[in-house]
This record gives C-alpha cells, sequence and structure tokens, in this order.
C-alpha cells in the first residue's frame, strides 16, 4: 500500500492561453505524479462542469485534497477517484470542479505507475491488456468553435487505416497536413490555423472534402498503404431550432441524416463523429443503421464519457463508437468503465485530446492501456505532439 502524501495544485497555461489546473500527486514510497486538465471550446451540455481554475483549486483544496492526503492508496486508481467523487458529493463535479478533479485523478494514477515503477499504461492496462496499438485521427483542416470564417464542419481527419505501425500513422498524417499547405498555396488560398493545429482555410465544406479527398489519396500513393478520411461534425454547435444551419444551406434533421449518409459513400468516410444534436438518440440510430457496416458513427456531444448516456445509446443503437475524453466526465476510472462498456457492446472507443490542451501526455497511455483501436489528438503543434511522440516511445517498448 502506498499512500498519497500530498497534493499540490496550481494554475498553468493551455494552448489558447487560458489558466487550467495542473495536480503534483506524492507517494510514501517517493512515487511522484503531475497531470494537467485540458479544456473545450465546443462542449456537450451534458459534461462534467470545468469551473474557473483558480477557483477550482480552492474549492479541491478545501474539499477534496483532506480526504485524499494521508487517507487514498495512490495504486489503487478506482481507490482515488471514489474519494474525489464522495468528496466532491455532486453527479458532475460542480463543487471542486472537472478541471480539479480530473487533473489529480490522472496525477494519481502517474503517481500509483511511479511507486511501482511500471509504465502508466501498464498500470492502468495490466499485463494482458492486448497489444493493439491505436490508429490516431489527424486533424488536417478545421473550423465550427475551432476557428472563425473557416469550415462550417469543425474537423476533417485523417485516418491511416492501413499503416503498418503508429509511427508510419503518425507520420503519414502530419505528410497530408503538410500535403494540404501545399494544395491551399496553389490556389492562394490563406493558411490560417485553428485552435488544434489545422488548417483553418476560409473555403468551404465542399471544398474542404474535395481538398482533404485529394491530399489523403496522394500521400498514400506516395506511402503506399490506405489513408482515408473522417469527420468531427459538432453537429450541435450548427444545431438551431430543430433545423442544422450551414454557411449556404439550412438542412432538416431528415436532410442531415441524407446528407452524411451521401458524403459516406461519397468520400468512403472511415468515421463521423457527432453528425446530429446531442439529444438526438433516435436520429442518430436511424443514420447508423444506414451506414453502420462502412464507417464508425462516434458520439462525442452525445455521451460525454458517460456510461448512463452510452447505455441509452446501445439499448437505442444510436452509434457504434464513442469519443473518451476524461475530462469530460472528471475521472480515470469513469472514463475507463465507459470504454469497457462499450467494449463489450462493440462500441469502438475513439481516445481524445481537447481543442485546449497541455503537454499531458496521459491520453497516450490511455489509449494503448485499454487497447483503443484510435486516438484523437491532432497532428502538429507542441501540445499535440506531445501525446503523438509518447505514442511513440510506447511502441518503441511495449
Ligand atoms: C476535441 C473536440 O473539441 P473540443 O475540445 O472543443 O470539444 C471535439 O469536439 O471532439
Ligand atoms: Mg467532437
Amino acid at each position: 500500500m502506498t499512500r498519497i502524501t500530498d497534493i499540490t495544485l496550481r494554475r498553468v497555461l493551455d494552448s489558447r492561453g487560458n489558466t487550467t489546473v495542473e495536480a503534483d500527486v506524492s507517494t510514501t514510497s517517493g512515487g511522484f505524479g503531475r497531470a494537467a486538465a485540458p479544456s473545450g471550446a465546443s462542449t456537450g451540455e451534458h459534461e462534467a462542469i470545468e469551473l474557473d481554475a483558480a477557483e477550482a483549486i480552492e474549492r479541491a483544496e478545501e474539499k477534496a485534497i483532506p480526504d485524499l492526503e494521508s487517507e487514498v492508496d495512490a495504486e489503487n486508481q478506482r481507490a482515488v477517484d471514489a474519494a474525489l467523487r464522495e468528496a466532491d458529493g455532486t453527479t458532475n463535479f460542480s463543487e471542486i470542479g472537472a478541471n480539479s478533479a480530473v487533473a489529480i485523478s490522472m496525477a494519481a494514477a502517474k503517481a500509483g505507475a511511479d511507486s511501482i515503477g511500471i509504465p502508466l499504461y501498464h498500470h492502468l492496462g495490466g499485463t494482458f491488456r492486448g497489444n493493439t496499438t491505436p490508429t490516431p485521427l489527424g486533424n488536417v483542416i478545421g473550423g465550427g468553435a475551432h476557428a472563425a470564417e473557416a469550415t462550417n464542419i469543425q474537423e476533417f481527419l485523417s485516418v491511416p487505416v492501413g499503416a503498418p505501425s503508429v509511427e508510419e500513422a503518425v507520420l503519414a498524417n502530419a505528410r497530408v497536413h503538410a500535403h494540404i499547405k501545399e494544395l491551399l498555396q496553389a490556389e492562394g488560398i490563406p493558411t490560417n490555423k485553428g485552435d488544434e493545429g489545422a488548417w483553418a482555410p476560409p473555403i468551404d465544406d465542399a471544398k474542404a472534402f474535395d481538398i482533404v479527398d485529394d491530399a489523403t489519396t496522394t500521400v498514400a500513393d506516395e506511402l503506399g498503404f490506405e489513408i482515408g478520411f473522417g469527420l468531427d461534425m459538432a453537429a450541435s454547435e450548427l444545431h438551431e431550432n430543430g433545423e442544422y444551419v450551414y454557411d449556404d444551406d439550412v438542412k432538416s434533421t431528415a436532410e442531415q441524416i441524407d446528407y452524411v449518409e451521401e458524403m459516406v459513400h461519397e468520400y468512403g468516410l472511415k468515421y463521423v463523429e457527432d453528425p446530429l444534436d446531442e439529444n438526438a438518440f433516435g436520429e442518430w440510430a436511424e443514420l447508423t443503421d444506414r451506414v453502420r457496416e462502412e464507417t464508425l458513427i462516434c458520439g462525442d456531444d452525445l455521451f460525454v464519457t458517460n456510461t448512463s448516456r452510452l447505455q441509452e445509446g446501445i439499448e437505442k443503437g444510436s452509434a457504434n463508437s464513442i469519443l473518451i475524453k476524461p475530462n469530460q466526465i472528471g475521472t480515470l476510472t469513469d472514463a475507463i468503465d465507459a470504454i469497457e462498456r462499450g467494449a463489450e457492446n462493440d462500441i469502438e472507443s475513439v481516445i481524445s485530446h481537447r481543442s485546449g490542451e497541455t503537454e499531458d501526455t496521459t491520453i497516450a497511455h490511455v489509449a494503448v492501456g485499454t487497447d483503443a483501436p484510435f486516438i484523437k489528438t491532432g497532428t502538429v503543434g507542441g501540445e499535440r505532439t506531445a501525446k503523438l511522440n509518447e505514442l511513440l516511445r510506447i511502441e518503441g517498448q511495449a
């Protein structure tokens, strides 16, 4: 048993220049872990509550840290997270803030792994975790809530399904990103960037489909393995009074479903995240029914990494994939429970960053430790490559 001795919280900057919560956790056996909370821009309405960083720190110092220090075994992640939940006392971490909760949860996991002297992915997943290395989904063109005057669809994602290794997949996404710059420049289109490092050019969605299709096909030919692409439509951001509002069009729900089905067929999309509103479980099921054999329909704002919402989606057949963002739910235990519930029901997990990120690499370990098939963590930019480079290190040692 290795008890937590000290927890220190501080404010640090995230990639948007906003303050976020960083936690340091130390243990009786000299173990140490540090982790920082990410932050979303296109947040789901059912996510756990993020408080202002200073307020979250003050409240966690008062209400949670006294119940953890000298009390909880850092090697027992379920016990750490149960203590956090009990100290908060709400279902959505509105007392201490999901940003304080997730930073402490992740830092404690690292301290637990350090105490035992094993890598975090091994601590989380154990010896028989499986041997999948996740395919990285790389955001290469984006707009929506992540960039002004760009595409309505939030993310166009390179999906290197044929890559023989993580290393080749990571390099393929970087190559697609670079090639898109060449294509944009050749047409004199400005190469602004959005919050996640994707190009955010002032083009419409139809043009972005063509450019990403061109770039992924060209790079696939160059590298000799299949690279498809996918989308995060973040459709709750487009949804107004029962319709989906684009710059150049307004679609009814039925038209939105037809549009997504058409794009899946026309471009062979490998992945479509949040194609419909975050409360439309039944309409999601209609779309999933039409395309489940061809693509992954992934719930981000729909499920918010919450097993109760995932259970509703399983019962209704709403999706065949779930996005996992630990800060949406507040603890690693809850995130891993959602991954496991998904796996038991043929729902594929995609472990994900947020648009506001830090150098923290926990999600790379969560993806490997849980044998997740995919990770979504950008393509370029230091806070994105931190996770990708950690995956390369893990691939080298696992
Ligand atoms: C990463 C995403 O963006 P955000 O963090 O802004 O929710 C997303 O929507 O999947
Ligand atoms: Mg999303």
